[in-house]
């Protein structure tokens, strides 16, 4: 995957963006230089551009050697410039060339003498796909600036119709809450990805990112609609996290490798709980959060309080992994409301088959427990997951048949059948204290706000999680767990202290894996959300 474009020195836009892009989009990237730039995150203070015999040089050795899947340019500079990469790709038509219309920064320095922007509105009848900001639409069309979305939509329909080039429409520099990508075919099909706006100064170099991302997926075979979809989503996350990396004091870069770097995390195989993190025989509270606080962060108080020292204990241990799950990308964007809706789909999904497991293994600690409060407890908390917490998850599904069809996760699965051991294979003492989080971490999730608004998106969701008669089910739970770890033998306890601690990081996992997989496996077909939105 080649790109054929400008140069940025802090690595936020040009060829250096273009290369992270293509990285992460999953290709090999590939660059030949139309400009030297000297620039930064404040803007351009200086243009060298080569003779346009030397990028055609760059070109010829990248064409006598490599056959390329597909070709993205940006920053071309110049009508020479233009000219030059327009007679190689005459010479060598890719398969995909995506041709990001690059005129004006977003610093507002110009990345295109204003004589070639006639060149630059031919260059673009060669593209598979174009992507021009509003801006940049508005000059290629030759109408005024779109005012609104729809405006825009219908300004690039006409060019793609006249052209015979689709067109990928960016509300970036619109005043929405929503970011909308929408992809425009040469029929006028209209494939929509949504987005929610980031409140940050990182997004230099994202034309440059998107344009390239697109290119790598399309030239790897992906439809049109899964691409855009791909790299939406992605950019997202680079955006979201890009002010994190303090490049430069002015508009920073974004992030172009924190997916990976989150995936990869994602991917250890480390040991969730520290061998020596809980002592062999608990005998004392203290020994256990002592242990577990010496070397880490501590997090949160609890929104629903331990009822005694043995579950004081384990909230201490537990709550870096009840902070860690506040902060997690799912549930931060679930308390937002910035949680794309397919992902909040694919949770639910999963569950739903999870309730269903989970209330099987409630049902077994009321068959095996000896106290008859914790049977009354365990049967009513087993039926009231499969009667009341679950119509949440009928009401939410009933209206998107794709999601509901999902297959359990490994996730899930993992998740309840470690559950379904505990409570079917070990002492109550150990299946009780492995069954608590999924109660204590998910009332802690749902008293994150103070108040829910009314038009939060997953405000039915949060509203469950913060009723009083869920709360109430909490501190039962607590009670049960406190009176079976306070007449366990030490090394029973302990084993429930490792299952609470295992079954808090489980939850973890089961919230962030709806950001592991390809928004095309969480989101609705095109088909349908063209036909619902
Ligand atoms: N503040 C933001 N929040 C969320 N997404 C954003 C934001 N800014 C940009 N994006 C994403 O980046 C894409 C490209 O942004 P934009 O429309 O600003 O392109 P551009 O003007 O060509 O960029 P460049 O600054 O590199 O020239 C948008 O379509 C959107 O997906
Ligand atoms: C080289 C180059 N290409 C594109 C842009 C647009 O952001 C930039 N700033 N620099």
């Amino acid at each position: 995957m080649l790109s054929i474009a400008g140069t940025d020195p802090t690595g936020g836009a040009g060829t250096a963006a273009d290369l992270k892009s293509i990285t992460a989009a999953g290709g090999f990237g590939m660059a030949a230089v139309t400009a030297v730039v000297a620039q930064n995150t404040h803007g351009v203070s200086d243009i060298h551009v080569p003779p346009a015999q030397f990028l055609a040089a760059q070109l010829r050795a990248v064409s006598d050697d490599v056959e390329l899947e597909a070709v993205k340019t940006g920053m071309l500079g110049t009508a020479e410039i233009i000219e030059a990469v327009g007679t190689w790709l005459s010479a060598h038509p890719p398969r995909v060339l995506v041709v990001d219309p690059v005129m004006v920064a977003t610093s507002g320095d110009r990345l295109l003498e204003p004589e070639a922007e006639q060149a630059m509105i031919r260059f673009c009848s060669l593209a598979t796909v174009v992507t021009p900001n509003i801006d940049e639409l508005a000059v290629l069309t030759g109408e005024p600036r779109a005012h609104d979305e729809d405006e825009a939509l219908a300004q690039a329909a006409r060019w793609s119709e006249a052209t015979g080039v689709a067109v990928v429409v960016k509300t970036g520099h619109l005043d929405s809450r929503e970011v909308t990508n929408t992809w425009i075919g040469t029929d006028g099909t209209r494939h929509p990805v949504h987005s929610t706006r980031v409140d940050t100064t990182s997004t230099h170099g994202t034309g440059c990112s998107l344009a390239a991302a697109l290119a790598t997926r399309l030239g790897a075979g992906e439809d049109p609609a899964t691409a855009l979809a791909w790299v939406t989503d992605w950019l997202h996350e680079a955006i979201l996290h890009g002010a994190e990396l303090q490049v430069g004091s002015g508009n920073g870069p974004v992030d172009h490798a924190h997916r990976a770097r989150r995936l990869a995390a994602a991917g250890s195989a480390a040991p969730w709980v520290a061998g020596g993190a809980v002592p062999d025989r608990w005998e004392q509270p203290a020994q256990l959060a002592a242990r577990a606080t010496a070397d880490g962060p501590t997090g949160p108080a609890a929104s629903v309080p331990p009822v005694g020292p043995w579950t004081e204990a384990l909230w201490a241990a537990g709550a870096p992994l009840a902070g860690a799950i506040e902060g997690s990308g799912f549930v931060a964007a679930l308390v937002d409301g910035s949680l794309p809706e397919g992902q909040f789909s694919f949770y639910l999904a999963q569950d739903a088959h999870y309730l269903q497991r989970y209330s099987r293994a409630l049902a077994t600690l009321a068959a095996t427990s000896e106290d008859p409060a914790a049977r009354e407890f365990w049967s009513d908390s087993s039926r009231h997951c499969v009667d009341t917490e679950l119509e949440l998850h009928r009401g939410w599904l009933a209206t998107r048949p794709d999601a509901a069809e999902v297959a359990v996760s490994p996730v899930t699965s993992s998740y309840t059948d470690f559950l379904l051991a505990r409570a079917l294979g070990d002492p109550t003492a150990v299946g009780a204290a492995a069954a608590l989080p999924c109660f204590w971490l998910y009332a802690q999730v749902g008293a994150s706000l103070p108040e829910v608004p009314d038009e939060h998106p997953y405000a039915g969701w949060l509203l469950t999680y913060r009723d009083p008669t869920f709360v109430e089910g909490v501190r039962g739970a607590l009670g049960v767990v406190e009176r079976e770890l306070g007449a366990a033998d030490p090394a029973v306890r302990a084993e429930a202290a490792r299952a609470f601690l295992l079954a808090c990081r489980h939850e973890l996992e089961f919230f962030e894996q709806a950001r592991r997989v390809a928004p095309s496996a969480v989101a609705p077909s095109p088909a349908l959300a063209g036909a619902t939105r």
